[in-house]
């Protein structure tokens, strides 16, 4: 379960993307600042501790290969999803393909999830492979102004700092999130008591 209070949080992150994108590379680089070159095919979920800003964060990184995240229609998809307070949604600079795939996935965790403002971040991954480009990280610019969220340029391969940096973006929007839902909560909880303030009123006065 994931809660907050004043300095602490704990949040659930999926990270999405078509297959070789560097998933793994980019989840491993933040865990353990390393880039170890060949992943396998294991689906796992970590846990990790950092302090960020003087909050105290536990991470749950749900790391997937890639086709289960592409059959959209199946229910561990969708459980996914619904477990996730945010997304890391990875492309790769030299595969076109996984940037058409990432508009879909947004797509997706918008209706699985069916809230107004889902934390997310992108990232064009592989900038290290600037001579074999088939995306210009403009058009991952230009994506993310129609959805609200976050983008990143990153090399999981060469740099550690940028890819924290997505990680401390996208803990950032689930803050705000969580914050306002708490939020909206407090204003329900008031509203009701006020109502039943009022029904009880009404009812004493007939
Ligand atoms: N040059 C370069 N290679 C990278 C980078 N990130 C990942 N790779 C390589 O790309 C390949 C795929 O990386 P993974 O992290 O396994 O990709 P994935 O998205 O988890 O792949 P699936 O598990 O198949 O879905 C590996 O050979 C990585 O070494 C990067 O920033 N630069």
């Amino acid at each position: 379960m994931t809660g907050l209070n004043a300095l602490k949080l704990d949040a659930n992150v999926v990270v999405l993307g078509k297959d070789r994108v560097g998933k793994s590379a980019l989840t491993v680089r933040f865990l353990s600042r390393r880039f170890i070159g060949e992943y396998g095919n294991i689906e796992s979920i970590y846990s990790h501790n950092v302090v960020m800003d003087g909050r105290d964060i536990t991470f749950n990184i749900w790391d997937s290969p890639c086709c289960q995240d592409l059959s959209m229609e199946t229910s561990p998809y969708e459980k996914k999803v619904q477990w996730a307070n945010g997304f890391v949604l990875v492309y790769s600079i030299c595969d076109r393909a996984s940037f058409n795939s990432v508009t879909k996935l947004i797509q997706s965790i918008k209706d699985f999830q069916g809230m107004v403002m889902v934390p997310m971040v992108i990232v064009d991954n592989k900038r290290d492979l600037n001579h074999r480009w088939t995306v210009l990280s403009e058009e991952g610019r230009m994506l993310t102004l129609t959805i609200d969220c976050q983008f990143y340029v990153v090399s999981a391969a060469e740099n550690y700092y940028s890819v924290l940096m997505v990680f401390h973006g996208l803990i950032d929007r689930i803050w705000k999130s969580k914050s306002a839902i708490k939020k909206q909560a407090g204003i329900k909880d008031i509203v009701k008591s006020m109502s039943a303030v009022f029904a009880r009123r009404r009812t004493d006065s007939l």
